[in-house]
């Protein structure tokens, strides 16, 4: 049986280790806590991520990193994008040689402006053609309770590609390849600001028109980021693109629609953060991507009030009316 590791056991984590035990492996997932461990080893359940959800059997957990990477063929990785260089730059020496190593994050890295298997390849050493990218309309509740989902899996390499699909296919988890690692990684980074945006419009209640104005034109600003960073534009069509961004904008299990709900109905910052247990990457990830935008002269101007109103540079009502008053324009999809 192939051996996996999925470092670590959030709620992504842990849905995507229960898809590849479905689909015939033996995952170890690490965990911080001994407490999670023992119940995931004892109870096969993740009582603090995913409670009340049944884990396979084939799914068991270690605190130790060591044990958990130990003969692992492919190690996925599942933790908050800005705390990767650091874990991975422990996790390095304890990765085996020739694994697959297999981002599931969806951020930049602050300061560098990197996506997450650049950070991988940067920290790791490992080639681009051993790295690779699982991004798609994947919550990860809906993934663990077997609902129907699909996903996107990029390579630069078609065969690792297709190696990971045979991995992650089961009746309810559908894996597409393919190469555009770039596109994809954008996908799912930029999607989580525009979700940031469309919890805003929700919690000020501006209407459901607003929203897929903010879905529309959020995706033409990922794909015009895309462009300039050489992504195939037709990426954004796809599962990794319009897919999620469906997904995440319209589900209240969206960590980062509910983030920006808060900040729309009136918290402050720091009353939405202590609201939110789990991760919600476009709070953090909003500015690198701004930044990487203007290093590539592109215009994103929902990402530019998101992160206008996390600084606090602007407030809710001020984003939603710089909106509206840019000037008239012709509508381009990613020009
Ligand atoms: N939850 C979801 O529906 C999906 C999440 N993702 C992405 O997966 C990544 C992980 O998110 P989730 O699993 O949802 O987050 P989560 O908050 O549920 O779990 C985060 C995990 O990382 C660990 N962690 C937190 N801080 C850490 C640190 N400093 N060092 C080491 N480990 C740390 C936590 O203990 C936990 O195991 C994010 O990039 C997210 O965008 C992608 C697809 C779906
Ligand atoms: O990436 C996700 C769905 O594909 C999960 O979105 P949130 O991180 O906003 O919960």
């Amino acid at each position: 049986m192939t051996r996996l590791a999925v470092l670590s056991a959030g709620s992504w984590g842990t849905s995507m280790g229960a898809v590849l035990a479905d689909a015939g492996s033996q995952v170890a997932l690490h965990t911080r806590r001994p407490e999670l461990a023992e119940a995931i080893n004892s109870r096969h359940e993740n009582p603090r991520y995913l409670p009340g959800v049944s884990l396979p059997e084939q799914v068991t957990a270690t605190t130790d990193e060591s044990e958990a990477v130990c003969g692992a063929e492919v190690v996925l990785v599942s933790i908050p994008a800005q705390t990767l260089r650091a874990n991975l730059t422990r996790w390095t020496p304890l990765i085996p040689e020739d694994a697959i190593v297999v981002s599931l994050m969806k951020g930049i890295e602050s300061g560098t402006g990197m996506r997450m298997s650049q950070v991988i390849t940067d920290v790791t050493g490992i080639p681009c053609d051993r790295v690779a990218v699982l991004s798609g309309p994947n919550l990860a509740r809906e993934v663990a309770v077997r609902q129907p989902a699909a996903s996107a899996i990029a390579c630069t390499s078609s065969a690792v590609a297709t190696r990971l699909q045979a991995l992650a296919q089961t009746p309810y988890f559908r894996p597409y390849t393919t190469t555009d690692v770039i596109g994809c990684e954008l996908g799912g980074a930029v999607k989580n600001v525009i979700a940031l945006a469309v919890g805003l419009s929700a919690g000020m209640r501006l209407g459901d028109n607003a929203r897929a104005v903010l879905i529309t034109r959020g995706l033409a600003e990922t794909a015009r980021l895309g462009l300039a960073l050489g992504a195939d534009p037709l990426t954004f069509s796809g599962l990794a693109g319009v897919g999620d961004l469906m997904a995440t904008c319209s589900s209240p299990l969206s960590r980062n629609r509910t983030f920006g709900e808060h900040l729309g109905r009136g918290l402050t910052l720091a009353q939405a953060t202590a609201a939110t247990s789990q991760t919600a990457e476009g709070v953090k990830s909003a500015e690198s991507v701004l930044r990487l935008a203007r290093r590539h002269g592109v215009d994103m101007p929902i990402t530019e009030v998101v992160v206008g109103v996390l600084h606090g540079r602007l407030t809710t009502g001020q984003a939603a009316t710089r909106l509206m008053e840019r000037p008239p324009g012709a509508e381009r999809y990613a020009a």
